[in-house]
């Protein structure tokens, strides 16, 4: 089966059946506006049907062995790849993203398939030294159960793989509740993951523009063991909430306030292209996007400089169009919130140094923009832009910079660039972050545990972290002997 961008899948996928629903919703090409195709509008009650084919699903599935689970997300894997030109381009059609960055999406969410199909052959449990010599002590490592995986539009295949991929290696079936602007790279991961042969009930896509109402179901169904949640913090800190019923696990990949440290010692040049990679990705809507340029008072004027150059060379447009590098932002409230906080650091002394209005094209998209002399007195100080917005704060001292990257509740990714080995310690370990970049201004990998500290987060994806999320251990102490 070759997947089509222009072949959009319009069903749901519950219990290895693709699900209609008289209720549909639209889903629209964030660059033109139009309408590319309508999914199932689901209810509460598909939820549930959703979780018991989960649940029915799970025994069999947590019977596989290892080896055959390792198989086939292999299979998935080798699918993906094979798709990868298909998928790359469905996405910049639903989100918006150059087709380039989609492409390395794409690369980038099957690596977690690939990496827990090696992972799932190395759930180990253990022995202990035991406690008498008539006893042993054994630990297990089982799958927790049925996992629900809510996730947002910004990345619709790498953060559904990032979730699933671990929870199907650990035997564990899943339940995806997609963004309601981007489910349809989640229904062709599924169409996808039904061709390679995963069972009915082990993977299922649930569609829905109220997500409150699916959440609901997912977050105090008792047969829902473990929610994985990537999104906001306002959302995350209520679903968190709504597991406490059932004490189910919660993963949260939340909100992030990246602070950027420019040291005088940095190889500036170095330091503006990690910049303008971390800042402008996806159009700065990246839980780990640069939020905050915190650049040392000797090199302020020469790293502005240079960074407007730069920036003056990103071409905005529509995704599928060459050397396009900006996209436009997902809706227009995403275009209010950039603007309401360039108007709000104008106000209070900002100096505009490039771009800061919506681009000539209309609609969503927006000028790449610059702005210097911000203060902590401004909101980009302690807000998420989640856009293209780079807002450059001054500092004297290294214990001054890390009070600065520090004074945010949030606490995802931070990024410095030094070159003095005593300082890069002394910083790296001062930064209260889950993730800190050193002279690189792109840190994710499947390789690495990602996840943050604070109000940005609980638990780890990816490396052999982010399988623990999935598991269970259960002590068996054998007496008697
Ligand atoms: N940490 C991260 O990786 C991400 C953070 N964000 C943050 O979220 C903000 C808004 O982006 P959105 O995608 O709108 O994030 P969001 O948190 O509103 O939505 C993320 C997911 O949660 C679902 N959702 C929303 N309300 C829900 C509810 N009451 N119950 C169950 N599910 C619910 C949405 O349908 C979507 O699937 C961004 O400005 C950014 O701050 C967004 C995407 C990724
Ligand atoms: O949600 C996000 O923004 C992603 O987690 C960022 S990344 O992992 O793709 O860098």
């Amino acid at each position: 089966m070759s997947l089509s961008a222009e072949i959009f899948i319009d069903k749901a996928y519950i219990d290895g059946r693709w699900r209609d629903a008289e209720r549909r919703f639209s889903v629209s090409n964030p660059a033109t506006g139009e309408t590319l195709a309508s999914v199932p509008d689901l209810t509460a009650d598909d939820a549930r049907d959703a979780v018991a084919a989960a649940e029915a699903a799970w025994p069999a599935w947590r019977r596989q062995t290892a080896k055959q689970r390792a198989a086939l997300l292999r299979a998935w894997f080798d699918a993906i790849m094979a798709h990868q030109e298909s998928l790359a381009r469905l996405m910049t059609l639903e989100q918006g993203k150059p087709l380039a960055e989609s492409r390395g999406e794409v690369a980038y969410g099957a690596s977690f398939v690939e990496f827990y199909a090696e992972e799932a052959k190395r759930m180990a449990g253990e022995t202990l030294p035991s406690h008498g010599a008539d006893k042993r002590i054994l630990v297990f490592r089982e799958p927790i159960g049925v996992v629900a995986a809510i996730t947002p539009w910004n990345f619709p295949l790498a953060m559904i793989t990032r979730k699933c991929a671990p929870a199907l290696a650990a035997g564990c079936p899943v339940v995806i509740k997609p963004a309601e602007a981007t489910p349809l790279t989640a229904l062709a991961l599924a169409r996808l993951a039904e061709e390679v042969g995963f069972p009915a009930g082990v993977l299922n896509v649930v569609t829905a523009s109220r997500p409150a109402e699916i959440g609901e179901v997912l977050t105090t169904d008792p047969r829902v063991r473990k929610v994985s949640f990537t999104g906001s913090t306002r959302v995350g800190k209520k679903l968190l909430a709504q597991c406490a019923g059932t004490v189910k696990k919660a993963s949260m990949e939340l909100g992030g306030n990246a602070p950027f440290i420019v040291f005088d010692d940095a190889d500036l040049d170095a330091a503006v292209e990690g910049a303008v990679a971390s800042k402008y990705r996806n159009s700065g809507q990246t839980c780990v996007c640069t939020n905050r340029l915190l650049v040392q008072s000797g090199v302020y004027d020469a790293f502005i400089e240079k960074l407007a150059a730069r920036v003056a060379q990103l071409k905005v447009g529509n995704g599928l169009d060459d050397g396009v590098v900006q996209g436009p932002l997902i809706n227009p409230a995403a275009v209010d919130k950039v603007q309401s906080h360039i108007a709000d650091a104008l106000e209070k002394g900002g100096r505009l140094v490039c771009g800061g209005e919506p681009h000539a094209l209309g609609g969503t998209f927006f000028q790449p923009t610059v702005i210097a002399d911000v203060t902590e007195a401004m909101h980009v100080a302690r807000e998420e832009t989640f856009g293209p917005l780079a807002p450059v704060f001054r500092f004297d001292s290294d214990e001054q910079a890390i009070a600065m990257a520090n004074a945010t509740e949030f606490g995802l990714a931070a990024y410095f660039y030094a070159r003095d080995y005593r300082r890069i310690w002394h910083v790296m370990e001062g930064l209260e972050y889950g993730m800190v970049a050193v002279n690189e201004g792109i840190l994710s990998t499947e390789l690495a545990p990602f996840g943050g500290v604070k109000e940005s987060g609980l638990g780890r994806e990816g490396s052999h972290h982010g399988l623990d999320e999935f598991t269970e251990l259960k002590y068996v102490c054998v007496g008697g002997l």
